[in-house]
């Protein structure tokens, strides 16, 4: 598993591309019948991919990375589908996730399994995982079923679906926060105006960008901005200090999922216009 350190604003202030690139963007999450997870120390959040194509794949790694016997041991995972159809199995029970699908996957869970129904169209699961103090029953909510609502304007170009799967008032889990916001066509901004939560960290996943378009992800101190360069089924962390806003050459879905001291998700602070630099 891939590790990444904690960071200084004082300190990323003075990143070039290739040093943010390299602390903060999660180029590669889906490899073929293969599990790709990266550890950051912002929040110990993992974040990852399982791409189960001609076989199954397991939430398996070198248990000594998280000094424990198993993976959920201490920990919990949101798993959101945005491949074809696949399955998830929990200690032998099956969940079957359509595109777009979220399970979550309580603590003490000892065997994670991830399936596509068919080679031809496989499922890749997204994967977040954040440490628990709690045991939370495992629970699948679709999209359908999902608290959506509308945000944004086609005047601000960020007219948005925000869909919330772990959450307050959704599956409930000890700290993990997760959902997903698709941008309508025409539509290319989002999270601006942007903002802050000191006490959370969040990680970004951004799909369903064609082949050759690019999101310019935003992050930094709202005084102190930077922009990476993100394309389709990529990730990119955001520290607690850091806004996380982006703007593509066309429209695009992402996932966010938040790790820290609370679940709310209105517990932001707003960052005005004026302030940005
Ligand atoms: O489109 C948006 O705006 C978002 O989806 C924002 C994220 O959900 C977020 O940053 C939550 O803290
Ligand atoms: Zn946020």
């Amino acid at each position: 598993m891939e590790r990444r350190y904690a960071s200084h604003p004082n300190e990323v202030k003075q990143f070039d591309t290739a040093r943010l690139r390299q602390e903060f963007h999660i180029p590669k999450l889906f490899t073929p019948d293969k599990l790709e997870l990266v550890l950051t120390h912002e929040d110990r959040m993992i974040v990852g991919g399982a791409a189960p194509v001609h076989q199954e794949v397991k939430l398996e790694i070198d248990l000594k990375e998280l000094g424990v016997s198993y993976f959920l041991e201490r920990r919990e995972l949101g798993a959101i589908n945005v491949g074809g159809p696949g399955v998830i199995i929990v200690d032998g029970t099956e969940y079957e996730l359509d595109t777009k699908d979220c399970l979550f996957i309580g603590m003490g869970s000892h065997e994670v399994i991830f399936k596509s129904k068919e080679a031809s169209n496989p499922a890749k699961f997204y994967l977040n995982s954040a440490p628990a103090h709690q045991q939370f029953p495992t629970a699948k909510t679709t999209l359908a079923e999902a608290e959506s609502g509308a945000l944004g304007s086609i005047e601000n170009s960020n007219d948005r679906t925000i869909h919330r799967f772990i959450h307050e008032n959704g599956i409930q889990s000890a700290q993990l926060v997760m959902g997903m916001t698709q941008l309508k066509t025409g539509n290319m901004w989002n999270t601006m105006p942007s903002h802050v939560h000191p006490r959370r960290m969040e990680a970004y996943m951004y799909f369903d960008l064609p082949e050759d378009a690019v999101v310019f992800h935003l992050m930094g101190e709202p005084s102190e901005t930077r922009h990476i360069v993100m394309r389709n089924e990529q990730a990119v962390l955001s520290p607690s200090w850091s806004i996380h806003s982006g703007v593509g050459t066309s429209n695009y879905t992402f996932i966010w999922g938040m790790a820290g001291d609370n679940k709310a998700y209105a517990d932001m602070d707003a960052v005005p216009m004026k302030d940005l630099k």
